[in-house]
């Protein structure tokens, strides 16, 4: 099916595979603070194959960047050698062009300090961080349209395929581009060591650093993800972090690293148990703990050692949860967070999402006993 048509039809929300995460309802006028985030969350309906701008574009997307072939670059590109003296040192201003829809606000965070905005918890950080390397990443067009590569991690703390979920096609993995002993160009090309080509509107010859990129870090969840259990949000919120990491105004693109650490690390044989104690009376925690479980026996240095692996020291982290923060930072602040975007339930938006007294509780215990950054006044009655 050609893209144009897919995305016509990814557009007519109705024909979605009806256990696709609900999409987004068209975007509403804000009313108040928490609305601004909305807005902001809310533009899907663009293309969102046009995102895979930059090197993403050149790597296999067979969408071109606005600017038509016959255009100039702009005056500013253009090197004084090539420039003659008459061109005037300040172009004249354009019209405005199209309204670039804006990304998800971030709210500051400084986890250095007490009142830095991550809460007041400090979780256990590992004393080093794992070795990982990427082994293989490949293309992978998406139903709505947008494009990501998949990497494929291995480490030395576990034998578990972690992957790291990258939009753009400038944020690269050093582990996966470094050259290997004996290996062909061919051999480069299958593991996916390849880099883009150029494209019209291409302004640098390497990768131009486009601030910090969002970066959800998300863990494993094959109820929620896959068999559509509505005992907690984990589907939507993987296919939220997506949609807004694609969004074309996102120019410094996202990774979602996605860690097999099922159920909060306890594995999905115990967390069908914890369901089961939920079922009789417990809350989320007390089933974990009744369990001799942790509350949550999760790790992230992992997380870390990706994204440091794709280059990045500084990021935008999609959270609820203060311990990821702190946690994704490293034992010594390897990576910095910059800011922090909300994840807002979209039914607490009322941008579709879905409604069900397990999720409810699930969110309400997180927000209760596990710090989590959420306003519980703003959950719908
Ligand atoms: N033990 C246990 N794990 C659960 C339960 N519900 C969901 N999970 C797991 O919790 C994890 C989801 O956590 P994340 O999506 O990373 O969310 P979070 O750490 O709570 O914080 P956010 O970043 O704010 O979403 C997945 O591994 C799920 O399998 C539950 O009732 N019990």
């Amino acid at each position: 099916m050609p893209g144009s048509e897919l995305r016509q039809l990814q557009s007519d929300g109705t024909r979605l595979p009806s256990f696709y995460s609900p999409r987004p309802e068209p975007p509403e006028t804000p009313h108040n603070d928490a609305d601004i985030e909305q807005a902001d969350f809310s533009i899907s309906g663009g293309n969102p194959a046009s995102a895979s701008d930059g090197d993403n574009a050149e790597d296999a997307s067979p969408a071109q960047p606005a600017t038509p072939l016959t255009q100039p670059p702009p005056a500013s590109l253009l090197s004084p050698a090539f420039t003659p003296p008459s061109t005037p040192g300040t172009a004249t201003p354009s019209a405005a062009g199209p309204a670039i829809p804006a990304e998800p606000r971030g709210i500051p965070v400084d986890s250095s300090i007490p009142t830095g905005g991550c809460g007041t918890k400090h979780p256990r950080l590992l004393e080093r961080l794992p070795q990982v390397e990427c082994i293989v990443r490949a293309r992978i067009p998406t139903t709505t349209g947008a494009e990501m590569f998949l990497h494929l991690y291995k480490n030395d703390v576990d034998n578990k395929e972690h992957l790291a979920i990258v939009f753009g096609g400038n944020i690269r993995s050093k582990s996966l581009d470094a050259v290997r002993e004996g290996e062909t160009e061919m051999d480069r090309l299958v593991r996916g060591a390849y880099t883009g080509r150029l494209y019209p509107g291409r302004t640098t010859s390497g990768f131009p650093a486009l601030g910090p990129p969002l970066v959800r870090i998300h863990s494993e969840c094959y109820t929620g993800e896959t068999v559509w259990s509505a005992r907690c949000d984990c589907g939507e919120q993987l296919d939220e972090a997506a949609r807004l990491m694609s969004l074309p105004g996102n120019k410094a693109g996202g990774i979602i690293i996605y860690l097999r650490q099922e159920g909060r690390g306890i594995g999905l044989g115990e967390k069908l148990k914890a369901y089961n104690l939920q079922d009789l009376g417990s809350d989320t925690v007390e089933a974990n703990l009744l369990l001799r479980h942790p509350a949550d026996a999760r790790s992230y240095g992992l997380a870390t050692a990706m994204l440091l692996d794709l280059g990045q020291k500084e990021i935008r982290l999609l959270t609820n949860n203060p311990d990821k923060i702190r946690a994704v930072e490293g034992p010594h602040r390897e990576i910095v967070v910059k800011e922090r975007v909300a994840m807002v339930p979209l039914s607490w938006k009322g941008k579709g999402g879905f409604r069900a007294p397990e999720v409810e509780g699930y969110l309400k215990t997180k927000i209760e006993k596990m710090g989590h950054m959420l306003d519980l006044g703003s959950l719908p009655s």
